[in-house]
């Protein structure tokens, strides 16, 4: 069976759109990265957004990004692959660069470390991770405490839409979900209101856990428009992708979200991405008698690959 990383592989991106601008070295927003104003870039406007308690404000262990330029590059993605450090997958459908910079892990970050830097990866975890616990084990124990927090997550919204777990098998073994953990960095910008964190989009996860500390994060709220997402102490976001969308009849919209630059300070945000299987067939379920699906079924790989094709048709191409 193919992992998420091998189905990236298949949808490769050019050079150009991986490697990300030397933030460091820039005193103005140049014109490959100015966007045009925005409706609701200035708006200092909070949406109220449901929280859920889970008792666990310490549930993501937020790692500070790699530091020096020479040191990312190092760890750049390549131009077929899935991982590593690089501009945000969307980044082709969009004719400016955004003010992000990122680093994509799938599977072990263990492994993936020990991959990148074979000699120093100790090194790396000690020089990066936070100086809390054991260094190592910070990424890998938050990766499982996510996929616990996703399983369980899963497991309500399932019960909720009266869905079986028989339809649902892999679910019964974490291992084999597919997962991915994006680190997101917005660097200082000289003109926050030229330029764009992240653009618009929903993500094609089942759904997405994310930590924010800084604000930044905007949802699109149909009749409301843009409105900003309030970093709650302890608290997670959960961001509706595109596949529980599908699978729940779009009795869960998949949220349209993106990042604008709001503070004077660099941003970080980590975001757990939780999918089925690649090759699992995801169709509507949970329908009561009278209820008519809305999408043809569709496996995981295929979906990544019309994302991949045209971001913002892929939904609407697998519309009945
Ligand atoms: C498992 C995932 C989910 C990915 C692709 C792959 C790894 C990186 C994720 C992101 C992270 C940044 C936004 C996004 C839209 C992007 O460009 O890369 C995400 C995308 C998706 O949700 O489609
Ligand atoms: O940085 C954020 O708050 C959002 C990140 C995001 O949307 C993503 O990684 O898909
Ligand atoms: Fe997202």
């Amino acid at each position: 069976m193919s992992t998420l990383s091998q189905v990236y592989t298949q949808h490769p991106l050019k050079v150009h759109y991986i490697i990300p601008l030397d933030f460091d070295s820039v005193v103005t927003v140049p014109d490959s990265h100015a966007w045009p104003i925005s409706d609701g870039f200035e708006s200092n406007d909070w949406l109220s957004i449901p929280t859920i308690d889970l008792k666990d404000p310490d549930a993501v262990k937020l790692i500070a990004l790699l530091s020096s330029n020479y040191q990312k590059l190092k760890a750049l993605r390549s131009p077929g692959g899935a991982t590593g450090y690089g501009l945000a997958r969307i980044s082709s459908f969009f004719n400016k660069f955004m003010w992000h910079e990122g680093f994509t892990i799938m599977g072990s970050p263990l492994d993936h470390a020990k991959e990148l830097w074979p000699n120093d990866y100790q090194k790396f975890w000690q020089v990066h991770a936070l100086p809390c616990t054991r260094n190592d084990d910070i990424m890998e124990d938050g990766q499982k405490k996510m996929e616990e927090l996703a399983t369980t997550l899963m497991h309500k919204i399932l019960e909720y839409l009266a869905v079986s777990e028989e339809e649902m098998k892999w679910l019964g073994s974490p291992e084999v979900a597919s997962t991915a953990l994006q680190l997101n960095s917005y660097p200082l910008c000289p003109d926050p209101n030229r330029a764009m964190g992240l653009a618009p989009h929903t993500d094609t996860s089942l759904f997405t856990i994310l930590h924010q500390r800084i604000s930044g994060l905007q949802i699109f709220k149909e009749g409301v428009g843009w409105g900003l997402v309030h970093p709650i102490t302890g608290a997670l976001v959960v961001n509706v992708g595109d596949l529980l969308h599908i699978l729940s009849n779009a009795r869960f919209p998949s949220v349209l979200h993106r990042v604008v630059m709001k503070e004077t300070k660099q941003r970080f945000s980590v975001a757990f991405f939780y999918s089925p299987p690649v090759d699992f067939n995801l169709a509507p379920l949970g329908l009561s008698s009278g209820q008519i699906p809305l999408y043809h079924s569709v496996s995981v790989a295929e979906y990544v690959g019309r994302k991949a094709k045209d971001l913002n048709k892929a939904l609407a191409s697998i519309r009945i």
